[in-house]
């Protein structure tokens, strides 16, 4: 049985415009164990898709099972099987740390479980906070307290919804190295977040949300292997001819550059020879996931969701 299941999810919310299809006929199975990413740009469903998992929306259509308790006929069966990071920082003001965490943990019906509310608060860093008044901690501090709180039932699936964003660089190593342990102990865990870099190092497997439908969906090996050419790298404090700069990536001086083969890559560097662009720390590499993840968006990337392979397939 599958730790979590979405079964032809669609939704469409309504909007003074009219119906917005934030979901469209959404199927993915994630087994247990797995560390699975759901990326996609703003608006692409990750979210929305993510609370109709937690009981939180209810889809317009189709149904999402929990190992295999269905979130809207069996939501608190459903509901204490997973632990939920949200994106947005809410909380309760009048207790402080370790309080919060007891009551939750009651709220789940779980007692006595003050050893692992220990080693949460240890693991992310707030055993010398917990003592503290929700409202006197940092930004950072409620972060790492709404992974806490996700987490003091055990629940098997974790599911967090852009967990590092605007995260310090040592809350994301912490995160990383406790959620890792948790999935290498068993705990299935289905992640969103724009950090490509992240989900790369992380994910088993990943989906590609684009307005609603997938248009992705494979291990990660798999999808950075089906990618297509290389990327011509480099640093330059020059303009590009604008016909690269309407190919390129740009981050400051590093210029990424999509090539197809090397006749593209001798192309580029020709432009940019005649454009008298001075290239420093010049380097061809292999496609990234960040590269990956244009591709698909772009349309240009050689994977297909398996059901529209089925599709596909079925037709011929
Ligand atoms: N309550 C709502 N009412 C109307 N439209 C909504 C509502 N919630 C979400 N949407 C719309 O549904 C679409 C999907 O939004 P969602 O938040 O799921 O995207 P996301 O992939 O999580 O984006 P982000 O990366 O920005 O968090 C967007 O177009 C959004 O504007």
């Amino acid at each position: 049985m599958p730790a979590v299941s979405f079964q032809a999810v669609s939704k469409a919310f309504a909007t003074p415009k009219g119906p917005l299809q934030a979901l469209d006929q959404v199927s993915l199975d994630i087994e247990e164990g797995e560390f699975f990413g759901l990326l996609g740009p703003n608006g692409a469903g990750k979210t929305t898709l993510i609370s109709i998992l937690a009981g939180l929306a209810r889809a317009s259509s189709g149904r999402a099972l929990v190992q295999g308790c269905d979130v809207q006929t069996e939501f608190a069966a459903a509901r204490r099987k997973l632990g939920v990071v949200p994106q947005e920082l809410v909380f309760d003001p009048f207790f402080n740390v370790r309080e919060s965490l007891r009551i939750q943990s009651g709220y789940f019906g779980v007692r006595n479980n003050g050893a692992w509310i220990d080693e949460l608060l240890e693991n992310l860093g707030l055993a010398d906070r917990a003592g503290a008044n929700m409202r006197q901690l940092s930004g950072g501090m409620k972060r790492r307290m709404l992974v806490a709180q996700a987490l003091v039932h055990k629940p098997p699936i974790i599911v967090l919804d852009e967990p590092t964003a605007g995260v310090d660089v040592e809350l994301r190593q912490t995160l990383w190295h406790f959620v890792a342990r948790l999935n290498r102990e068993g705990h299935t865990v289905l992640l969103t977040t724009h950090y490509l870099d992240e989900a790369e190092a992380l994910c088993g497997r990943i989906a590609m949300l684009k307005s609603g439908r997938i248009v992705a969906l494979d291990r990660t090996s798999v999808l950075l292997q089906e990618a297509s050419g290389s990327v011509l790298q480099f640093k330059t404090d020059s303009a590009l001819p604008p016909a690269l700069a309407r190919l390129a990536r740009v981050t400051g001086r590093v210029v990424q550059l999509p090539a197809h083969d090397t006749v593209d890559i001798e192309g580029h560097l020709a432009a940019l020879r005649t454009a008298g662009v001075e290239l420093h720390d010049l380097e061809i590499r292999r496609p990234d996931l960040e590269d990956v993840f244009l591709q698909v968006m772009s349309g240009a990337h050689a994977s297909r969701p398996a059901a529209a392979a089925a599709a596909v397939e079925g037709q011929a």
